[in-house]
């Protein structure tokens, strides 16, 4: 039987795409970084992981289960989900030792449930979401909140996944790795909020939506143990990279940290290339973004004008592009030139046609080139890359910067948002595990 209140949130949480990137461990089991980094968060209107957790006494054998995505998942002893619902428990407790009065959901048993609203395999961020998800819909149950402070809860999130705890904020984040052994200074914080920036969007160019070959656990490792080249890259590089695109961030100063941006994701690509046996994540296609991307910039600069548009790669081969609102149209253009009959999910209405359309690859003739008029600068040489083969970019995804995690709802099984039934089980199931 369950018991009368319903000890219930449902949360939602960002992905963030880092441009100062997160590439190696000093401590495998803490998760603590060999640098520094800062990332963007995205708008979780457009993507996100939504998560709901319930506490109740009558949960036992086993005492916590875990659905993504529909599917169970095994809570493994010495994983790092394990971790992350033993710290928020042992942080609960610590309020109910404080406060009588406060029933002992610390005792209860556990029933989670998540989702992505984008595909889990799509190499998007899914865990930097899915792991700020869970650590803030526990801190919602547990009415953690004011007496723990976010980035507090970025510490634990971090021990899920890394990149993760810089998705507990909005806006622009930094991730102090901190130099303390056991990670208490290991923490994100706000470098600015969403509103200060809230004119930087970002085009998401989903050039394959297979899983990658080396997952980013193992490889940054390999980095670690065999690249000479990451020893600079975490004394001399990111250091000074920094403070310069903080500045560029609170200065609003888009050249700087497009400039930015786009060196230290090509100095992280050059130490997957610095590793022993080599890393690679960019493809043909990332490169011909690269090249696109920097011939655009080349010609606006030699008018006179700044860059048009930043590029950064994770893990990956999709090319995550920022710019200012007023180029946007113009970057879609062009990679909807080069690359043709991509899927677009147009949420902000550029081609203009109904409330976010939806273009779907297969009817769509193909883009001409923008014209001066649409602010292609003068000087563009268009035999910069070839117009490639229909769906060599699948999938553009236009979204913004965003704010942090969201509580949806408290309480009840029967509100409309949770994912979890009256029995504490999914919504919905799925039979099997996604292949
Ligand atoms: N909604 C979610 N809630 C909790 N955990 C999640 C969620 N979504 C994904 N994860 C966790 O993240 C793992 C996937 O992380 P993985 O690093 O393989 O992919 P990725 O995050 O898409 O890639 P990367 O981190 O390299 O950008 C899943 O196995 C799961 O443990
Ligand atoms: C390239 C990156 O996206 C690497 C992300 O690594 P993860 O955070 O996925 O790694 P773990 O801490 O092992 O879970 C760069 C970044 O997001 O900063």
């Amino acid at each position: 039987m369950a018991s009368s209140t319903i000890y219930e949130a449902t949360c939602s949480a960002p992905v963030n795409i880092a441009v100062i990137k997160y590439w190696g461990k000093r401590d495998t089991s803490l998760i603590l970084p060999t640098n520094d980094s800062l990332s963007v968060t995205l708008d979780q209107d457009h993507l996100r992981s939504v998560t709901t957790a319930r506490a109740d006494p009558s949960f036992s054998s086993p005492p916590e289960r875990l659905w993504l995505n529909g599917v169970e998942e095994e809570i493994k002893s010495q994983g790092r989900m394990r971790t992350c619902i033993d710290e928020m428990r042992k942080l609960r407790k610590g309020l109910e030792d404080k406060d009588d009065k406060l029933p002992k959901l610390s005792t209860y048993g556990l029933r989670i449930c998540s989702e992505n609203n984008f595909p889990t395999a799509a190499g998007l961020a899914s865990s930097a979401s899915g792991f700020a998800a869970l650590i803030y819909t526990l801190a919602s149950l547990y009415e953690l909140q004011p007496a723990v402070s976010t980035s507090h809860l970025s510490r634990i999130a971090r021990q899920g996944s890394g990149s993760a705890c810089r998705s507990l904020f909005g806006g622009f984040v930094a991730w102090q790795g901190g130099e303390t052994t056991d990670g208490s200074d290991s923490l994100a914080v706000e470098v600015a909020p969403q509103e200060h920036w809230s004119e930087l969007q970002a085009l998401i160019c989903v050039v394959s939506d297979a899983k990658k070959g080396t997952p980013s656990t193992a490889g940054m490792q390999r980095t670690v143990a065999t690249s000479p080249l990451l020893q600079h890259r975490i004394r001399e590089v990111v250091p000074a990279r920094m403070k310069d695109i903080s500045q560029a961030i609170k200065a609003r100063d888009f050249n700087r940290f497009a400039e930015i941006t786009m060196a230290d994701s090509n100095n992280f690509h050059a130490t997957c290339l610095d590793t022993s046996p080599p890393i690679f994540y960019m493809n043909d296609v990332s490169r011909a973004i690269v090249q696109l991307v920097e011939e655009v910039n080349r010609a606006s600069e030699e008018a006179g004008k700044g860059k048009i548009v930043a590029y950064t790669y994770d893990a990956g081969p999709n090319a995550v592009l920022y710019a200012p609102k007023e180029n946007v149209s113009l970057v879609l253009g062009l990679i909807r030139h080069y690359f043709p009959n991509a899927d677009f999910d147009d949420t902000f209405n550029l081609l203009s046609s109904g409330a976010n359309a939806s273009h779907r690859g297969a009817n769509q003739p193909a883009s001409p080139l923008p014209t001066q008029e649409q602010g292609l600068p003068a000087g563009f040489n268009s035999a910069v890359i070839p117009v490639h083969e229909a769906g060599a970019v699948r999938r553009l995804i236009h979204t913004q910067v965003g704010d942090g995690p969201r509580l949806l709802a408290r309480g009840g099984a029967d509100d409309e948002v949770g994912l979890l039934n009256a029995e504490g089980e999914p919504k919905r199931l799925q039979r099997s595990k996604r292949a």
